[in-house]
């Protein structure tokens, strides 16, 4: 629901109503990046958080705290919920795939950050069921208008994805000890190490929070069954869906010739990304190195600032 534009004409439109799922460093940015939208009173936020008490010391102005834990001196996820108009997931790919598809059942609107959720096939096929609309970000990367455009005509045959990010940031608790302590030794200078190599859906498997990328380039590139149909399929990374199955089946197909190498750099001061498209469409070559987050320097800040893009699309406010 777009409460924008669903309004009697000549009364002002209510405040539409936001819920972040997660107040970490994107939510944080976003609601900042929102600030003028909730001045003028276009839209009313609140972050729903799993340890509230930790975050009320770093309250953003305008924005109230529910909590999907314990916490009882605020509202619980399902009132929050009941009171929403959209969903913004910037939480995590686990959290995204618990609460997200409650949230298009209930009919309402869901941004998802955490894209690496549609790599589960189940997972993928609930967030496209509906009612409420999925609105995939372009997260920390893009040029998706020709990605999806080349690919929407059938014209890809490969599509690889190279993120290369700080060692340090790629340690993860299942790593054995001789590959953490080699991530941990790499200096400025050093070879860059290959940590992984393979496809998104195994990648996100084990980097949750670092190769959503990968999926999204799937999303984005998955193409397109209905030539002239519904407009699902876009190729534009963000939007309405329709055609929830076909749309998780093009995707799984999507995922299979997707190809994802993630590096361990140690010269990588911010976080890079390198696309590499070919096909009858053409050699497509795009690379990004954002500025890093405000609030974690390990996190690209494009993220915050596409999701920002996304909440605006989908609520009529661009
Ligand atoms: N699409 C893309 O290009 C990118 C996507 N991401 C995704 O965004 C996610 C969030 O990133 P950051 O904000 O940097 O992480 P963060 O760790 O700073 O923030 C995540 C927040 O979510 C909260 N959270 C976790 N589980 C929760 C639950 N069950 N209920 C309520 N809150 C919960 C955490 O307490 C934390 O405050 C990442 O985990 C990743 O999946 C991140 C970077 C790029
Ligand atoms: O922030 C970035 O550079 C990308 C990232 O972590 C992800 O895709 O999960």
């Amino acid at each position: 629901m777009t409460p924008a534009t669903h309004h009697s004409p000549g009364t002002p439109a209510p405040p539409a109503r936001v819920l972040l799922l997660g107040f970490g460093a994107i939510g944080r940015h976003v609601a900042t990046l929102l600030a003028p939208e909730r001045e003028a009173g276009l839209l009313r936020m609140c972050a729903a958080e799993r340890d509230v008490s930790a975050h009320r010391e770093r309250a953003v102005p305008g924005v109230e705290l529910s909590t999907t834990g314990t916490d009882t001196d605020c509202p619980t996820w399902d009132e929050a919920l009941a009171a929403t108009d959209l969903v913004v997931e910037c939480a995590g790919v686990e959290p995204a795939g618990e609460y997200g598809p409650g949230v298009v059942a209930a009919g309402i609107d869901l941004v998802l950050t955490s894209v690496g959720a549609l790599a589960d096939p189940g997972t993928a096929r609930r967030l496209l069921a509906g009612p409420g609309r999925l609105w995939v970000t372009n997260g920390a990367i893009g040029g998706f208008d020709v990605l999806g455009a080349a690919a929407d005509s059938g014209g890809l045959d490969a599509v690889r994805i190279r993120t290369s990010k700080l060692p340090t940031s790629l340690l993860r608790p299942w790593m054995i000890e001789t590959e953490k302590a080699e991530l941990r030794a790499l200096r400025p200078g050093d070879e860059p190490v290959t940590v992984f190599s393979g496809g998104p859906a195994e990648a996100i498997e084990r980097f949750p929070a670092n190769v959503n990328v990968a999926v999204g380039l799937a999303w984005a590139t998955r193409g397109r069954t209905q030539p002239g149909g519904d407009g699902a399929g876009d190729g534009a990374g963000v939007g309405p869906q329709a055609g929830g199955a076909e749309e998780a089946e093009l995707l799984q197909r999507s995922l299979d010739r997707v190809r994802v190498e993630l590096v361990a750099d140690p010269d990588a001061g911010r976080s890079r990304h390198a696309i590499l498209a070919t096909g009858d469409a053409g050699r497509f070559e795009l690379t990004f190195e954002s500025a890093p987050s405000p609030e974690n320097p390990r996190t690209s800040g494009l993220t915050a600032l596409s999701v920002t893009r996304t909440v605006r699309e989908a609520l009529n406010l661009t």
